[in-house]
């Protein structure tokens, strides 16, 4: 019996969180998506790389349920994704400039969120998000006083109080500001652990550089991928050369916060 729960365990953790194989899309006649594969496995930051109109927010869109795709296949934890709209708590999502309400301090707004989605202890949850994210003296900071990389360490908690098993990010730093890259980019490695792996939809290759791996998508097709060290270092595709060209990855700095271990 033990040694049945045993295989069982080890094909669960073996299953990718996200499988995408084969996806195409289409809005009119055009087509975005071409053939998309892409695996997300437990504990993993993957960074999905490529310029404004690559197709970065559709792949996340049809990950996350809110659209529908016209070719390929789409599994979450090995099993089909439910229809286009309907909720799924294991997909979490942030985005650039979420809105976070201006009168509500940080951890007060985590505690509803968890609340709401029927976590048990809610106000211990706020604290250990908050303190995942290096914002633990902040539960009764005000959003309006936060710097933007700040904003969005907040969001990324904020995207977590209910629960999910995979967190898509789409445009969560703009390529101008690589301190803010940076801190993102630590918060969401210390972010991922076995029950959580993350997408990070970017341009920026400052962000991407924190990635476990990275997937360059290019006109509706992933062109090259593997870990940023190489991948950045010595692209092989024109196309990733000239992204590389004009937005050159800053110096790796230390990010000024350390996470507390997830
Ligand atoms: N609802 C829609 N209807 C028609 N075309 C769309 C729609 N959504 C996206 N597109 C087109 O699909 C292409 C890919 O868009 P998408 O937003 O996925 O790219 P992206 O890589 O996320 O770009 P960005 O970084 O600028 O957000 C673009 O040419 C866009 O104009």
């Amino acid at each position: 019996m033990a040694a049945v729960l045993d295989d069982l365990l080890a094909t669960l953790a073996a299953t990718p969180l996200v499988s995408v194989a084969a996806l195409h899309k289409r809005h009119g006649h055009r087509e975005v998506l071409r053939g998309v594969d892409l695996e997300l496995r437990r504990g993993e930051v993957v960074a999905l790389l490529g310029r404004g109109g690559a197709g970065k927010s559709t792949l996340l869109r049809c990950i996350a349920g809110l659209e529908g795709f016209h070719d390929g296949t789409l599994s979450l934890q090995g099993r089909p994704p439910p229809q286009p709209g309907t909720w799924r708590r294991a997909v979490g999502w942030v985005f650039q400039g979420l809105h976070l309400p201006p009168d509500i301090g940080l951890g007060w707004h985590l505690m509803q969120s968890a609340a709401l989605a029927d976590r048990p202890n809610a106000a211990a949850l706020a604290h250990e998000l908050l303190a995942r994210v290096g914002l633990a003296e902040l539960f009764d900071a005000l959003p309006g006083g936060l710097t933007a990389a700040q904003r969005q360490r907040a969001a990324l908690a904020h995207a977590l109080a209910p629960g999910p098993t995979v967190l898509l990010c789409d445009d969560l730093t703009s390529a101008d500001d690589p301190e803010q890259a940076g801190e993102v980019g630590a918060a969401a490695r210390a972010l991922a652990s076995d029950g959580l792996a993350l997408l990070l939809a970017t341009h920026d290759p400052a962000l991407a550089r924190h990635a476990d791996r990275i997937v360059f998508l290019h006109d509706g097709r992933v062109l090259e991928s593997g870990p940023p060290a190489e991948l950045l270092a010595r692209p092989q595709t024109p196309e990733l050369k000239r992204l590389l060209a004009t937005q050159r990855p800053a110096p790796h700095r230390r990010s000024a916060w350390s996470a507390a271990p997830a």
